[in-house]
Protein backbone atom coordinates (compact mmCIF):
# COMPACT_ATOMS: atom_id res chain seq x y z
CA UNK A 1 0.00 0.00 0.00
CA UNK A 2 1.48 3.39 -0.57
CA UNK A 3 1.31 6.13 1.83
CA UNK A 4 -0.63 9.00 1.49
CA UNK A 5 1.20 12.52 1.37
CA UNK A 6 0.18 14.27 4.21
CA UNK A 7 0.23 17.82 2.12
CA UNK A 8 -1.45 18.00 -1.05
CA UNK A 9 1.44 18.89 -3.86
CA UNK A 10 1.52 22.90 -4.31
CA UNK A 11 0.35 23.61 -7.65
CA UNK A 12 1.21 26.35 -9.33
CA UNK A 13 -1.70 28.92 -10.10
CA UNK A 14 -2.41 28.68 -13.96
CA UNK A 15 -1.52 31.77 -15.95
CA UNK A 16 -4.50 33.62 -17.16
CA UNK A 17 -4.37 34.21 -20.61
CA UNK A 18 -3.12 37.40 -21.83
CA UNK A 19 -6.22 37.37 -24.83
CA UNK A 20 -9.42 35.69 -24.53
CA UNK A 21 -11.98 35.92 -27.10
CA UNK A 22 -14.92 33.70 -26.26
CA UNK A 23 -17.84 33.09 -28.65
CA UNK A 24 -16.69 36.13 -30.99
CA UNK A 25 -18.13 37.32 -34.29
CA UNK A 26 -17.13 40.27 -36.38
CA UNK A 27 -19.61 41.52 -39.12
CA UNK A 28 -19.90 44.36 -41.25
CA UNK A 29 -23.02 45.23 -42.34
CA UNK A 30 -24.49 41.64 -43.51
CA UNK A 31 -20.89 40.11 -43.64
CA UNK A 32 -19.57 37.65 -41.39
CA UNK A 33 -15.88 37.95 -41.02
CA UNK A 34 -15.67 35.01 -38.41
CA UNK A 35 -17.76 34.08 -35.76
CA UNK A 36 -17.99 31.35 -32.83
CA UNK A 37 -14.17 32.12 -32.33
CA UNK A 38 -13.14 30.94 -29.17
CA UNK A 39 -9.71 32.03 -28.45
CA UNK A 40 -6.89 32.12 -25.89
CA UNK A 41 -3.27 33.47 -25.90
CA UNK A 42 -0.78 32.42 -22.90
CA UNK A 43 1.76 35.08 -21.85
CA UNK A 44 4.84 34.01 -23.66
CA UNK A 45 2.97 32.35 -26.42
CA UNK A 46 3.75 32.95 -30.47
CA UNK A 47 0.72 32.78 -32.45
CA UNK A 48 0.71 33.25 -35.96
CA UNK A 49 -2.20 34.63 -37.56
CA UNK A 50 -2.92 33.36 -41.65
CA UNK A 51 -5.25 33.90 -44.14
CA UNK A 52 -6.09 35.07 -47.22
CA UNK A 53 -6.97 38.78 -48.38
CA UNK A 54 -9.92 39.84 -46.61
CA UNK A 55 -10.41 37.08 -44.31
CA UNK A 56 -10.27 39.48 -41.08
CA UNK A 57 -7.07 39.46 -39.71
CA UNK A 58 -6.19 42.59 -39.27
CA UNK A 59 -9.78 43.51 -38.44
CA UNK A 60 -9.21 40.82 -35.28
CA UNK A 61 -6.21 42.93 -34.19
CA UNK A 62 -8.28 46.64 -34.47
CA UNK A 63 -10.80 44.23 -32.09
CA UNK A 64 -7.97 43.37 -29.28
CA UNK A 65 -6.90 47.50 -29.31
CA UNK A 66 -10.45 48.61 -28.99
CA UNK A 67 -10.63 50.53 -32.15
CA UNK A 68 -13.21 48.05 -33.18
CA UNK A 69 -16.52 46.30 -31.44
CA UNK A 70 -17.85 42.74 -31.70
CA UNK A 71 -20.81 41.68 -33.03
CA UNK A 72 -21.09 38.89 -30.40
CA UNK A 73 -18.91 37.35 -27.82
CA UNK A 74 -16.50 38.87 -25.19
CA UNK A 75 -12.61 39.86 -25.63
CA UNK A 76 -10.02 40.67 -22.81
CA UNK A 77 -6.66 41.69 -23.33
CA UNK A 78 -4.27 42.28 -21.09
CA UNK A 79 -6.48 41.43 -18.23
CA UNK A 80 -8.98 43.58 -19.25
CA UNK A 81 -11.46 44.73 -21.53
CA UNK A 82 -10.03 45.64 -24.60
CA UNK A 83 -9.60 49.58 -25.07
CA UNK A 84 -7.90 52.63 -26.69
CA UNK A 85 -4.35 53.50 -26.11
CA UNK A 86 -3.18 51.01 -23.03
CA UNK A 87 0.87 50.92 -23.47
CA UNK A 88 0.69 47.12 -21.76
CA UNK A 89 -0.18 46.50 -25.77
CA UNK A 90 2.14 47.01 -28.16
CA UNK A 91 1.25 47.75 -32.03
CA UNK A 92 2.95 47.26 -35.30
CA UNK A 93 0.73 48.19 -37.74
CA UNK A 94 0.52 47.62 -42.01
CA UNK A 95 2.96 49.32 -42.97
CA UNK A 96 1.59 52.15 -45.15
CA UNK A 97 4.51 54.78 -46.75
CA UNK A 98 4.75 57.97 -45.01
CA UNK A 99 4.26 61.03 -47.16
CA UNK A 100 8.08 62.81 -47.60
CA UNK A 101 6.49 66.28 -45.99
CA UNK A 102 5.79 63.86 -42.36
CA UNK A 103 8.65 65.76 -40.18
CA UNK A 104 7.90 64.21 -36.83
CA UNK A 105 11.65 62.38 -36.40
CA UNK A 106 11.49 58.86 -35.43
CA UNK A 107 12.41 59.38 -31.63
CA UNK A 108 9.23 60.91 -31.21
CA UNK A 109 7.46 58.17 -33.19
CA UNK A 110 8.98 55.93 -30.91
CA UNK A 111 8.29 57.70 -27.87
CA UNK A 112 4.72 58.04 -28.00
CA UNK A 113 4.80 53.96 -27.33
CA UNK A 114 5.45 55.51 -23.87
CA UNK A 115 2.86 58.27 -23.66
CA UNK A 116 0.66 56.79 -21.27
CA UNK A 117 -0.37 57.81 -17.79
CA UNK A 118 3.15 57.59 -15.86
CA UNK A 119 4.89 58.59 -18.63
CA UNK A 120 6.57 62.23 -19.36
CA UNK A 121 6.46 64.25 -16.08
CA UNK A 122 8.95 65.51 -14.01
CA UNK A 123 13.40 65.56 -14.80
CA UNK A 124 13.73 61.83 -13.89
CA UNK A 125 11.09 60.77 -16.05
CA UNK A 126 11.82 62.72 -18.68
CA UNK A 127 15.51 60.90 -18.47
CA UNK A 128 14.44 57.53 -17.68
CA UNK A 129 11.89 58.14 -20.75
CA UNK A 130 15.15 58.94 -23.22
CA UNK A 131 17.31 55.71 -22.23
CA UNK A 132 14.54 53.70 -22.94
CA UNK A 133 13.97 55.33 -26.55
CA UNK A 134 17.72 55.57 -27.14
CA UNK A 135 17.21 51.65 -25.95
CA UNK A 136 14.38 50.87 -28.34
CA UNK A 137 15.99 52.36 -31.42
CA UNK A 138 19.35 50.89 -30.48
CA UNK A 139 17.31 47.46 -31.14
CA UNK A 140 16.40 47.84 -33.90
CA UNK A 141 19.53 49.19 -35.40
CA UNK A 142 18.46 52.75 -35.93
CA UNK A 143 20.36 55.02 -34.49
CA UNK A 144 21.96 56.92 -37.01
CA UNK A 145 18.68 57.88 -38.35
CA UNK A 146 16.15 57.85 -35.61
CA UNK A 147 16.61 61.87 -35.24
CA UNK A 148 15.65 62.27 -39.37
CA UNK A 149 12.03 63.32 -40.56
CA UNK A 150 10.39 59.85 -41.19
CA UNK A 151 8.68 61.09 -44.55
CA UNK A 152 12.85 61.33 -45.71
CA UNK A 153 13.56 57.71 -44.77
CA UNK A 154 13.10 54.47 -46.68
CA UNK A 155 9.92 52.27 -46.09
CA UNK A 156 12.22 49.78 -43.89
CA UNK A 157 13.87 52.33 -41.96
CA UNK A 158 10.32 53.82 -40.74
CA UNK A 159 9.51 49.82 -40.50
CA UNK A 160 11.85 49.41 -38.17
CA UNK A 161 10.99 52.90 -35.73
CA UNK A 162 7.64 51.23 -36.01
CA UNK A 163 9.00 47.91 -34.36
CA UNK A 164 10.74 49.92 -31.28
CA UNK A 165 7.45 52.57 -31.20
CA UNK A 166 5.94 49.04 -30.18
CA UNK A 167 8.72 47.56 -27.77
CA UNK A 168 9.88 50.20 -25.99
CA UNK A 169 6.76 49.93 -23.58
CA UNK A 170 7.44 46.43 -23.06
CA UNK A 171 4.25 45.47 -23.78
CA UNK A 172 2.66 42.54 -22.47
CA UNK A 173 0.73 41.48 -25.93
CA UNK A 174 2.48 42.73 -29.00
CA UNK A 175 0.45 43.09 -31.87
CA UNK A 176 2.44 42.88 -35.55
CA UNK A 177 0.25 42.93 -38.79
CA UNK A 178 2.91 42.31 -41.42
CA UNK A 179 5.53 43.46 -39.07
CA UNK A 180 8.34 41.70 -41.69
CA UNK A 181 7.08 43.91 -45.07
CA UNK A 182 10.19 46.39 -46.86
CA UNK A 183 12.60 44.62 -44.60
CA UNK A 184 15.66 43.03 -45.97
CA UNK A 185 16.49 39.61 -45.17
CA UNK A 186 18.84 40.39 -42.17
CA UNK A 187 16.51 42.92 -40.62
CA UNK A 188 13.86 40.09 -41.17
CA UNK A 189 15.68 37.90 -39.22
CA UNK A 190 16.20 40.28 -36.30
CA UNK A 191 13.20 41.76 -36.02
CA UNK A 192 11.67 38.75 -35.86
CA UNK A 193 14.08 38.03 -32.76
CA UNK A 194 13.35 41.13 -31.35
CA UNK A 195 9.65 40.08 -31.31
CA UNK A 196 10.12 36.63 -30.24
CA UNK A 197 12.09 37.98 -27.25
CA UNK A 198 9.35 40.02 -26.47
CA UNK A 199 7.47 36.39 -25.84
CA UNK A 200 10.07 34.12 -24.66
CA UNK A 201 11.71 36.61 -22.20
CA UNK A 202 9.56 39.43 -21.11
CA UNK A 203 6.23 37.07 -21.26
CA UNK A 204 4.59 38.65 -23.86
CA UNK A 205 1.46 37.07 -25.65
CA UNK A 206 2.51 37.68 -29.59
CA UNK A 207 -0.15 37.72 -32.40
CA UNK A 208 1.43 37.93 -35.68
CA UNK A 209 -0.41 38.60 -38.62
CA UNK A 210 1.67 37.11 -41.34
CA UNK A 211 0.97 35.94 -45.52
CA UNK A 212 4.04 33.84 -45.13
CA UNK A 213 4.87 31.75 -42.41
CA UNK A 214 8.17 30.54 -43.20
CA UNK A 215 10.12 33.47 -41.86
CA UNK A 216 9.10 32.88 -38.02
CA UNK A 217 8.01 29.08 -38.49
CA UNK A 218 10.67 27.99 -36.13
CA UNK A 219 9.18 30.93 -33.57
CA UNK A 220 5.61 30.08 -34.09
CA UNK A 221 3.94 28.04 -30.99
CA UNK A 222 0.28 27.96 -33.14
CA UNK A 223 -1.34 28.89 -35.93
CA UNK A 224 -4.92 31.09 -36.14
CA UNK A 225 -5.73 30.44 -39.72
CA UNK A 226 -8.90 32.29 -41.38
CA UNK A 227 -10.15 31.85 -44.57
CA UNK A 228 -14.07 32.69 -45.70
CA UNK A 229 -15.38 32.77 -41.96
CA UNK A 230 -14.06 29.28 -41.42
CA UNK A 231 -10.81 28.94 -38.72
CA UNK A 232 -8.75 26.40 -37.15
CA UNK A 233 -6.14 26.96 -34.28
CA UNK A 234 -3.46 24.38 -33.37
CA UNK A 235 0.22 23.85 -33.12
CA UNK A 236 2.09 24.69 -37.10
CA UNK A 237 2.12 21.08 -38.01
CA UNK A 238 -2.02 20.71 -37.04
CA UNK A 239 -3.11 23.56 -39.11
CA UNK A 240 -0.29 23.65 -41.94
CA UNK A 241 -1.30 20.50 -43.54
CA UNK A 242 -2.95 19.28 -46.33
CA UNK A 243 -5.87 17.77 -45.49
CA UNK A 244 -6.61 21.01 -42.82
CA UNK A 245 -6.06 23.58 -45.24
CA UNK A 246 -7.88 21.87 -48.16
CA UNK A 247 -10.77 21.81 -45.92
CA UNK A 248 -10.75 25.32 -44.92
CA UNK A 249 -10.49 26.71 -48.48
CA UNK A 250 -13.17 23.55 -49.87
CA UNK A 251 -10.26 22.89 -52.83
CA UNK A 252 -7.83 20.56 -53.09
CA UNK A 253 -4.38 22.74 -51.76
CA UNK A 254 -1.01 20.91 -50.89
CA UNK A 255 1.05 21.35 -47.87
CA UNK A 256 4.82 20.17 -48.19
CA UNK A 257 7.76 20.30 -45.90
CA UNK A 258 10.92 20.89 -47.94
CA UNK A 259 14.28 21.62 -45.93
CA UNK A 260 12.74 22.93 -43.02
CA UNK A 261 9.98 25.18 -45.23
CA UNK A 262 6.19 24.67 -45.91
CA UNK A 263 5.28 25.00 -49.29
CA UNK A 264 1.70 25.28 -49.87
CA UNK A 265 -0.05 25.04 -53.74
CA UNK A 266 -2.92 25.12 -55.22
CA UNK A 267 -4.15 28.79 -53.20
CA UNK A 268 -3.29 31.84 -54.56
CA UNK A 269 -2.58 33.95 -51.63
CA UNK A 270 0.49 32.23 -50.73
CA UNK A 271 2.69 34.94 -52.56
CA UNK A 272 5.35 35.91 -50.72
CA UNK A 273 5.47 39.09 -50.03
CA UNK A 274 8.38 38.84 -48.13
CA UNK A 275 12.01 37.39 -49.08
CA UNK A 276 12.56 34.56 -46.74
CA UNK A 277 14.84 34.40 -43.95
CA UNK A 278 16.50 31.24 -44.24
CA UNK A 279 16.21 31.10 -40.16
CA UNK A 280 14.21 33.47 -37.96
N1 LIG B 1 -14.71 49.43 -41.10
C1 LIG B 1 -15.06 48.58 -42.06
N2 LIG B 1 -16.29 48.61 -42.62
C2 LIG B 1 -16.67 47.73 -43.56
N3 LIG B 1 -15.87 46.76 -44.04
C3 LIG B 1 -14.63 46.67 -43.53
C4 LIG B 1 -14.16 47.57 -42.52
N4 LIG B 1 -12.91 47.23 -42.20
C5 LIG B 1 -12.58 46.16 -42.97
N5 LIG B 1 -13.61 45.83 -43.78
C6 LIG B 1 -13.66 44.71 -44.72
O1 LIG B 1 -13.49 43.51 -43.99
C7 LIG B 1 -12.70 42.60 -44.70
C8 LIG B 1 -11.55 42.13 -43.86
O2 LIG B 1 -10.60 43.16 -43.74
P1 LIG B 1 -9.22 42.94 -43.00
O3 LIG B 1 -8.40 44.16 -43.23
O4 LIG B 1 -9.47 42.53 -41.60
O5 LIG B 1 -8.63 41.69 -43.80
P2 LIG B 1 -7.19 41.01 -43.74
O6 LIG B 1 -7.40 39.56 -43.51
O7 LIG B 1 -6.32 41.73 -42.78
O8 LIG B 1 -6.71 41.26 -45.24
P3 LIG B 1 -5.26 41.52 -45.90
O9 LIG B 1 -4.56 40.21 -45.93
O10 LIG B 1 -5.62 41.99 -47.26
O11 LIG B 1 -4.56 42.59 -45.08
C9 LIG B 1 -12.25 43.30 -45.98
O12 LIG B 1 -13.06 42.86 -47.04
C10 LIG B 1 -12.50 44.75 -45.69
O13 LIG B 1 -12.85 45.47 -46.85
Amino acid sequence: MTAKPETEPVLAPPTAPAVRLRDAALSYGSRTLWSGLDLEVAPGEFLAVLGPNGSGKTSLLKVLLGLQPLSAGTVEIAGGPARRGSNRIGYIPQQRALEATVTVRGTDLVGFGLDGHHWGVGFRNRRERKRRVEAAVRAVEATEYARMPLGLLSGGEQQRLRVAQALVSDPSVLLCDEPLLSLDIAHQRKVSRLIANQARQAGAAVLFVTHEINPVLPLVDRVLYLVDGRFRVGPPDEVMNSATLSELYRTDVEVARVGGRLVVAGVDDHDHHVPEAEEA
